[in-house]
């Protein structure tokens, strides 16, 4: 019985449930066949008992709790299970207390959790809980594979004992058969003895049988009869042994096959479910793992973002500490200012009245300073007037690029405007001969600088005085490269007409707040003793004058009138210029507080090419040609001779070019003449021609310059006057226009364009209403020399700026066209 209930319990305790029912399979063996077998037997209650490795009830009531409390949420997953609970549950040996299903069962749900949810990442705690589940698992497994081999090895030693029981029983049994049988054998001896009274029944053997009772019969008999009783017992319980016996050989048998059974389904069991743990280890080891490798790289990751953390703490920190202290600088550095604004404020005060007592001081001092400047001007225009009203400038161009013979005629510039010229056939001493001028510009001398010393005169333009500025020389010493600037010229290159333009267009901006300019561009050529309109190719007895607002206006239109030049080639320049080329630009400036307009002129002239007729070995048309320049630059000559001489009679209209220029070389002009001079040997001749023209010149005193300003009542009458004319003009201009409109010829393109740019309707007809005034006013007072104001005006400042007077008074309107 204590065999089988310790059998009972090995085989229960490998196949019980963790809730302590068996498995069905063994327990139905057990129940069932053992119950016929043995129903007496007590197995039910011996299944029931505890295994040797399951922790016992009253450990388990004792943990329970905990392992419930953190496995009994049927909800709730494993990765949300606190770290605290499975750490304490860990702690307190709860997972060794607990049934092998349970574990199974969090092995289970772990494994499950993580494949559903999980995408196969174990928490580490959760990780930490498996392996010790497995671990457990492990430990019991192994506890019990040595459980086991122990009762085998208690098994065999129970069965050897029984076998050697069997043994001793069969002995007992063989014995007690032998005696059975001599007991059953004696009585029938006796009994055939005494029946037979057999004499071979000796009375040894008797007395051997029966000795101690041979004295009575009766009580050898009474013997006998208890022998026979005795007797009849031991056969009795030799069959109840005998009976016993076999019982025992079948209960040993059956319990020799059960345990046998058991053994080899126990053994298969057992080999499946090591098996199987194995493998499940396994995946548990690989699953660990992974989750150890990821639990690794975590932590890595998470020690490199808490050291990326601690990093940025601590530059945050820094910054957060340097932004405190700028902002205790600030704070202390804007009570420091806070405190200089107020002393300054308060200084400020105390400055501002003084300088409203400085201010008015100063403001005093600003009128005397005005008077002062108009003190300067007048001085300025007195030391013109001292100085002579013709300037004589000369300007010997370098050796040009291509020349390669150098030999120059000039010996010596001198900074006081002296200059030295020897003569190439003539060496030493007699050959040379000085000229004094007002400057020299020698052959490195820039546009700029040669404009330098020409813009004072330019300014005074503004101040109401006319100028004329004009190049003298032979063909090629330069005389358009001074008035002009080479082909393509850059702003450094500019020549003295566009320097001139833009001076004139500074100065009037800077005086804008007092006088109000307009200003308006003529360019005309004299070219065979014939005017021509270079901006224009209708056929008016004018000059047409162009409001100008800019230099890039200035430039445009010079464009046009030299392109419209008559050049062409001598043996002298590639490209030489045959007639003189006036630009007038034409200044009218009101004063917006007095109400004062003053009007000043300049002219600028390149002349043709001065050179002798036999020099430039030309026949024909340019021999006529040259005559005329030559004519004309001679009686150039003769008026500023005349007017050297104060001659009485003036010879102005002996050439178109002293007539259109009359103004401008009276008594009331300044005028610069420009000397230009070929410093090559070969040009000797004409260089002192020039040069002896130009020292006459220089010599000639034309009188005191006169501003044109006007008073404002004069100007009234003169402007009521003038409208009056311009209304007479403008039905005299529509008469000849309608006449030429009979003979119109078809135009020149490029001219129309820039027509239509300086349309005289569309742009500024009031500049060009002043200056038609001017020049009425003028032509007026040069019909009518005698009449009053204008007349004794006309008289004192000679005619102004006008190339349709001097058009009208030699009628050779309107302008002959190409
Ligand atoms: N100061 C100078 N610096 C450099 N080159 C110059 C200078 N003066 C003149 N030249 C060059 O000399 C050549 C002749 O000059 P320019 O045509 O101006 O002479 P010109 O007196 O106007 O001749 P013409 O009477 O035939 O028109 C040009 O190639 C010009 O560029």
């Amino acid at each position: 019985g204590e065999e089988l209930s310790t059998l009972s319990t090995i085989t229960k305790a490998e196949s019980t449930n963790d809730d302590g029912s068996s498995p069905g399979s063994l327990q139905q063996f057990f129940g069932e066949e053992m119950r016929n077998a043995f129903p007496g037997l007590k197995l039910q209650c011996a299944m029931h008992n505890q295994v040797i490795s399951e922790p016992s009830p009253a450990v388990l009531k004792h943990v329970g709790h905990k392992f419930h409390e953190v496995f009994q949420l049927k909800q709730a997953c494993y990765a949300d299970l606190p770290v605290t609970k499975i750490l304490e549950m860990m702690e307190s040996n709860s997972l060794e207390s607990a049934p092998t299903q349970a574990l199974l069962n969090v092995v289970y749900g772990i494994l499950d959790e993580t494949a559903e949810t999980m995408n196969g990442k174990i928490p580490h705690h959760v990780a930490c809980l498996l392996r010790k589940a497995v671990q457990e698992m492990g430990q019991r497994l192994s506890t019990q594979a040595d459980h086991l081999r122990t009762q085998n090895n208690l098994y065999r030693a129970d069965e050897e004992k029984h076998r050697s029981k069997i043994k001793e029983l069969e002995a007992l049994v063989s014995v007690s058969r032998k005696e059975t049988k001599h007991v059953t054998v004696q009585p029938q001896q006796i009994r055939s003895r005494r029946k037979k009274n057999i004499s071979w029944f000796s009375a040894s053997t008797l007395l051997k049988c029966f000795r101690p009772t041979s004295q009575t019969a009766n009580s050898k008999l009474e013997e006998q009869e208890v022998e026979k009783q005795e007797l009849m017992k031991l056969v009795k319980e030799n069959e109840k042994n005998i009976l016993e016996l076999a019982a025992m050989r079948q209960e040993l048998d059956i319990v020799g096959m059960v345990h046998k059974f058991c053994s080899l389904e126990m053994e298969a069991e057992a080999k499946a479910a090591i098996a199987i743990l194995q493998l499940k280890i396994k995946e548990l080891e690989c699953l660990l793992a992974d989750s150890n490798n990821k639990v690794k790289e975590l932590e890595a990751s998470f020690e490199s973002k808490c050291q990326s953390w601690i990093m940025k703490e601590k530059i945050y920190q820094s910054f957060i500490h340097f932004q405190f202290e700028a902002m205790q600088k600030l704070r202390s550095s804007s009570e420091a200012i806070k405190q200089e604004v107020l002393e300054t404020q308060k200084r400020y005060s105390f400055e501002l009245n003084h300088l409203e007592s400085k201010l008015k001081a100063v403001t005093d001092a600003a009128g005397n300073y005005h008077e002062v400047l108009k003190e300067n001007h007048k001085l300025f225009s007195e030391l013109q007037d001292l100085k002579g009203n013709i300037r004589v400038y000369c300007r010997i161009r370098p050796f040009l690029p291509g020349q390669t013979e150098k030999l120059s005629t000039i010996e010596n510039i001198s900074e006081n405007g002296q200059l030295v010229i020897a003569n190439p056939s003539k060496p030493g001493k007699d050959g040379q001969r000085s000229f004094k001028f007002n400057k020299i510009f020698g052959p490195d001398a820039t546009q700029g600088e040669v404009f330098a010393d020409i813009q004072p005169f330019v300014k005074s333009v503004v101040d109401g005085y006319n100028v004329c500025i004009f190049a003298y020389g032979q063909t090629g010493s330069g005389k358009t490269y001074t008035m002009t600037g080479p082909t393509g010229a850059t702003e450094e290159e500019w020549g003295v007409n566009y320097l001139a333009l833009n001076h004139l267009f500074k100065v009037s901006q800077d005086r804008k707040c007092n006088t109000v300019y307009e200003v308006a561009v003529q360019m005309v050529e004299i070219y065979n003793e014939q005017v021509r309109d270079l901006l224009s190719s209708d056929a008016v007895p004018e000059a047409c004058m162009h409001p100008v607002i800019s230099t890039s206006d200035v430039l445009d239109l010079m464009d046009i009138g030299f392109k419209n030049r008559a050049v062409s080639a001598t043996a002298l320049n590639a490209r030489s210029s045959r007639s003189h080329s006036i630009v007038t630009v034409h200044v009218r400036g009101r004063n917006v507080k007095t109400g004062t307009v003053l009007y000043g002129n300049l002219h600028l002239i390149d002349l043709a090419g001065s050179e002798r007729v036999d020099r430039s070995e030309v026949t024909g048309h340019r021999l006529r040609e040259a005559q005329h320049i030559n004519k004309s630059l001679s009686s150039l000559g003769d008026v500023i001779f005349a007017l050297a001489k104060k001659s009485p009679h003036v010879p102005y209209r002996n050439s178109k070019l002293t007539q259109v220029l009359q103004s401008s070389l009276g008594g009331q002009a300044k005028t610069i003449m420009l000397v230009q001079l070929n410093p090559d040997a070969t040009s000797f001749s004409e260089s002192m021609s020039t040069l002896k023209f130009a020292e006459r010149v220089s010599g000639v005193e034309l009188g005191a310059a006169q501003s044109s300003k006007e008073e404002k009542d004069v100007r009234e009458l003169l402007e009521q006057m003038a409208s009056l004319k311009d209304k007479i003009a403008e039905k005299d201009e529509e008469i000849r226009r309608l006449k030429s409109l009979r003979d119109l010829k078809p135009r020149i393109p490029q001219q129309q364009q820039l027509y239509h740019k300086f349309d005289m309707g569309k742009l500024c007809s009031s500049a060009f209403l002043h200056f038609r005034l001017q020049t009425d006013h003028q032509r007026l007072d040069l019909q009518k020399p005698t009449q009053g104001l204008k007349a004794s005006r006309t008289d004192s400042t000679q005619p102004s700026t006008s190339v349709r007077k001097s058009l009208s008074s030699t009628s050779i309107s309107p302008f002959p066209r190409r």
